[in-house]
Order: C-alpha cells, then sequence, then structure tokens
C-alpha cells in the first residue's frame, strides 16, 4: 500500500478514539467498545485509526491496542510516549505507523510538540528500533524550522504539525498568524522530502483551512468527534468530518 498521496489530491482522515476510552473508563463498564468504534470508523470512511497509549492509561489501555490493531482493515496510528516502555511495546504490537509524542503526567492533554532538537539521540534510538520492526516513525512536533530540521535529520519519514496554538486561537489575527506559521511548516517539511500530516484540536469548523492546504497528506481529529458523535451519532459524525476535509481540499464552500 502506497501511503504517499501525490501533494493536492485526497487527504486522509485518522481518527483518533482516545475518548471512547474516556467514557467507558469513567464507569469502568466495557462499553463503549472502543474496537467496535474503531470498525464503525472505518466504515464511515477513516482512512486510519490513531489512538495514544498514554503512561497514566487514562484512556486507551494496552489491552485495546492488542484487540484494535487486528482488526482494522485500514492501518494503526499509535501515539507514544519516547519511553523504552511504549517503544518496547510498540515493536511487540508492531502498528503500521507509530507517532511520538511528548507527555507530562499532569497535563490535561498534549500541550506542545516533541522537542527533536533537545532530545535528538534518544529520539534517534527510537526511530532505529521502531524502523528496525518495519514501522514507520512520526514525530508530532510544532511547526518550527528548527525542529522541522532536526526531525529530518534524525531519520523519521513523517511529521505531524501541531495544530494547538492554531485551534486555541481567539481572534482573526492570532489565528491568521497561527495559519501561516503551520503553512511555512508544511514547506519546510515538504522541502525536506518528508510526509507532513496535522492534528490536535481540530473541528468541524478550523479543520477547513488546515485541510485546504494542499500538501497536508493527513489529519488526525478525535476529541471533537467524539464530542460531535454525541448528538448526531459516531458513523455520521466520522462521514461528515471526511467530508468536510475533502470539499476543502477540493475548495468546494460548504452550502455548494
Ligand atoms: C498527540 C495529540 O495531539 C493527541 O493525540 C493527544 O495526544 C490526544 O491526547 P488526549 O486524547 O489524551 O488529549
Ligand atoms: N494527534 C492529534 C490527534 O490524534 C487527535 O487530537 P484531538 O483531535 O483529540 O485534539
Amino acid at each position: 500500500m502506497s501511503f504517499l498521496h501525490p501533494a493536492g489530491s485526497v487527504i486522509d482522515l485518522g481518527v483518533n478514539i482516545d475518548h471512547v476510552a474516556t467514557v467507558r473508563n469513567a464507569r469502568g463498564t466495557v462499553y463503549p467498545d472502543p474496537l467496535r468504534a474503531a470498525l464503525l470508523a472505518e466504515q464511515a470512511g477513516a482512512d486510519l485509526i490513531t489512538l495514544h497509549l498514554r503512561e497514566d492509561r487514562r484512556h486507551i489501555k494496552d489491552a485495546d491496542v492488542l484487540a484494535i490493531r487486528p482488526e482494522l482493515h485500514t492501518r494503526m496510528n499509535l501515539e507514544a510516549a519516547v519511553t523504552q516502555e511504549m517503544i518496547d511495546f510498540a515493536c511487540r504490537v508492531r502498528p503500521q505507523d507509530v507517532c511520538l509524542v511528548p507527555e507530562r503526567r499532569e497535563e490535561v492533554t498534549t500541550e506542545g510538540g516533541l522537542d527533536v532538537v533537545r532530545y535528538y539521540s534518544q529520539v534517534e534510538t527510537a526511530i532505529k528500533q521502531l524502523a528496525g520492526e518495519g514501522i514507520r516513525v512520526s514525530l508530532f512536533i510544532d511547526a518550527d524550522e528548527a525542529q522541522i530540521e532536526a526531525a529530518a535529520a534524525v531519520g523519521a519519514p513523517v511529521i505531524e504539525l501541531h495544530t494547538g496554538r492554531y485551534a486555541e486561537a481567539d481572534d482573526e489575527v492570532e489565528i491568521a498568524a497561527e495559519l501561516e506559521r503551520i503553512k511555512q511548516g508544511v514547506r519546510a517539511g515538504v522541502r525536506r522530502g518528508l510526509r507532513v500530516n496535522a492534528g490536535h484540536g481540530l473541528h468541524y469548523t478550523n479543520v477547513q483551512p488546515i485541510a485546504a492546504i494542499p500538501e497536508i497528506q493527513e489529519l488526525n481529529i478525535g476529541h471533537a468527534i467524539v464530542a460531535h458523535a454525541l448528538f448526531v451519532g459516531w458513523e455520521h459524525a466520522v462521514r461528515e468530518m471526511k467530508s468536510i476535509m475533502v470539499d476543502a481540499r477540493l475548495g468546494v464552500s460548504l452550502g455548494e
């Protein structure tokens, strides 16, 4: 399977199912089942399933990853911290993709990108171990030239640009500035031959300008889809997000 679309063609939707597990864990029940969510998301148009096995297992558990991996028809993008425990686990599971993310136990969600510059040797070692198992490695980084440069130098074939600052911006000037920063980051990644993805904090409105950036290959979106699904249903929420992304990519404004 070729993962690289020519720039400007279709755009992949990675559905992050973390918060299906959040709802399940709220009562310690077996429902809603993240495996069922993953399979239904694929049927509704998801191109991949993303899940973040956090060190504190606040939502996705090891058993979820092990149960989901053999059942997917698309591909698994496992998000994990750069720790030996997580790298060893990922090598055992062998998802198609691993996205290395920073983690601080007390954080509510991922706050910033991985500091590849600072942790270069640890990231390099992790990439070699994962790539040795045939796993494609993505680095979840800020749209920062130095981080993108380091990501290319350290041997990562993929980067995922953190769109959190763009998503949290609350005035038009700041939103425009963050969008331009992401566009510059995309161009910097493409210049270095990297596959460029993006994600974090994207929802049904703010996703459109990001999906319209032709060189972006994939968006990973979770919290907003789970939230919307509470009102419209899971499959509809996934289908709607994919449709908005494709329309944005094709330059079709909503309502046409
Ligand atoms: C890396 C990223 O931006 C998301 O996958 C984020 O890590 C989700 O973590 P939570 O689902 O715990 O907010
Ligand atoms: N890497 C981003 C991701 O997987 C989903 O982030 P969010 O949409 O839950 O903020």
